[in-house]
């Protein structure tokens, strides 16, 4: 039995159970891999502008600390709950496994569409899910970052936050902060950058060239929007992007760079173009290349994975394909290459990472350092993964979470019963 529940939760477990059953994980080994070792529920009050009072849910849940802090996101978004928490949670356990980052999984947020706050609601509302979360995150302890819905700003605020309760400058205690504020080069674009780089690595292996190929980017957020923009800069036509408001497509290639200075001064692709608009269901059946999730869970299930006519899917989502979809994808993986999500995404927390040694060090490096060693360690993870997958003859994100769930269970088994 567990307090967690919902459909992303149990699509985390369903996935555990597959890589379980393929290391022949012992049955009464298994709950201690996948059940999380802490969940923080913390109810957030702050004054409303119009003077009334409100109180949000927030959640942070720590999935193990056997191989050291506990590192993920925090998401603002009106669908996040505990179970939605967890199963991110766990899902960036094997992320950091699988990229040989000395972190366990962690994931937090509040329940609440930030779009419905003004910026003075957003700070209050940010300070006090941190000064709430300060008995339970510590730089060696638990180590936030910006997931959907928050952002680098957000990111300044818990910062000052927590450090002015420590009575000193504690950088180190969240990563994806601003350059000024203690933050590394290169954090912002991570995760967009490392997804266009794993996508151009599939790309010229399977002899797609750049310059005739195009891509469908779902979610012109963070991860979308770089990703788009990087794919663009490599030479990609980036056919079709979609965000909540809406879609564009252009066969001959949108104008991407255009796009991303309208979102950050629009707030969203909404108004750019009526002429482009497209139906937001089918950006992920449109026939390209390269498709991209960006944006929300469970968007790829049996019958959109049916549908798809792409020959690379690069989830820059967390959990964007549902384990049915997981299953036609299995049986189309001749046709399709999926780049599973703990490894497309994960030059995100890869930076954070960097982030986070360079504040313990206060030793900061240029960003071409930071780029090349991201896409060093995106490398190494992506052979790891075509090895595995390879050598036991199983499904992409089969070999990237047998080898995630792998070193977390050898690091336990190594430590004995308690970590
Ligand atoms: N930020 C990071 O470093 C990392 C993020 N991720 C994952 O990437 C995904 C996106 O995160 P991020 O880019 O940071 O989040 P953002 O909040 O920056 O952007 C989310 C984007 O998704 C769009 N969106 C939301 N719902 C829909 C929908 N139903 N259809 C189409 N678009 C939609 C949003 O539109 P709108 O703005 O109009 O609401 C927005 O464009 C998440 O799954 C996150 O967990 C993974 C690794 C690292
Ligand atoms: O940068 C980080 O620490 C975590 C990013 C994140 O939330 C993710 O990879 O899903």
């Amino acid at each position: 039995m567990t307090t967690y529940s919902g459909p992303v939760f149990d699509m985390a477990v369903q996935q555990f159970e597959v890589i379980a059953d393929h290391l022949s994980v012992p049955q009464d080994a298994r709950a201690r891999l996948l059940i999380p070792k802490r969940a923080i529920t913390v109810s957030c009050p702050i004054h409303r502008d119009d003077g009334t009072t409100a109180v949000f849910e927030g959640y942070r849940v720590q999935h193990h600390l056997t191989l050291g802090p506990t590192k993920g996101g925090t998401r603002f978004a009106a669908s996040v709950d505990l179970g939605e928490v967890a199963a991110l949670a766990i899902w960036m356990s094997w992320k950091c496994a699988l990229t040989g980052l000395p972190y366990g999984g962690a994931k937090g947020g509040i329940s609440v569409d930030p779009s419905n706050l003004s910026r003075r609601e957003l700070e209050a509302l940010s300070r006090r899910y941190m000064q709430e979360m300060i008995p339970f995150v510590g730089p060696h302890t638990d180590v936030m970052a910006p997931d959907m819905g928050t952002n680098e700003q957000v990111m300044a605020w818990f910062m000052d936050t927590y450090s002015m309760y420590q009575g000193r400058t504690v950088t180190e205690i969240v990563t994806g902060k601003p350059v000024s504020a203690g933050g590394t080069l290169g954090r912002r674009e991570a995760t967009g950058r490392g997804v266009a780089h794993l996508t151009r690595r599939v790309m010229n292996e399977q002899g797609i060239n750049l310059n005739h190929a195009t891509a469908a980017v779902q979610g012109f957020g963070n991860v979308g929007s770089i990703a788009a923009l990087e794919l663009h800069h490599m030479g990609v036509k980036v056919i079709a992007v979609s965000d909540h408001t809406g879609a564009l497509y252009c066969a001959s290639g949108l104008n991407i760079p255009e796009l991303v200075v309208h979102a950050a001064t629009h707030g969203s692709l909404s108004g750019y173009s009526s002429e482009l608009a497209f139906d937001p269901q089918e950006v992920l059946t449109l026939s390209c290349d390269v498709l991209v999730p960006a944006a929300m869970e469970r968007v790829i299930d049996a019958a959109v994975a049916t549908k798809l006519r792409c020959r690379i899917v690069a989830e820059g989502a967390n959990g964007p394909t549902t384990p049915e979809a997981d299953l036609v994808l299995t049986q189309r993986q001749n046709e399709i290459f999926l780049i599973p999500d703990i490894l497309c995404n994960s030059g995100g927390v890869v930076v954070s990472y960097f982030e986070w040694v360079q504040d313990l060090q206060q030793l900061f490096w240029e960003e071409e350092e930071v780029v090349r060693r991201e896409y060093q360690i995106l490398d190494r993870a992506f052979d790891r993964m075509v090895a595995r997958a390879s050598r036991d003859k199983v499904f992409n994100r089969t070999a990237a979470m047998a080898i995630g769930v792998e070193r977390v269970r050898g690091a336990k088994n190594t430590r004995g019963l308690f970590p």
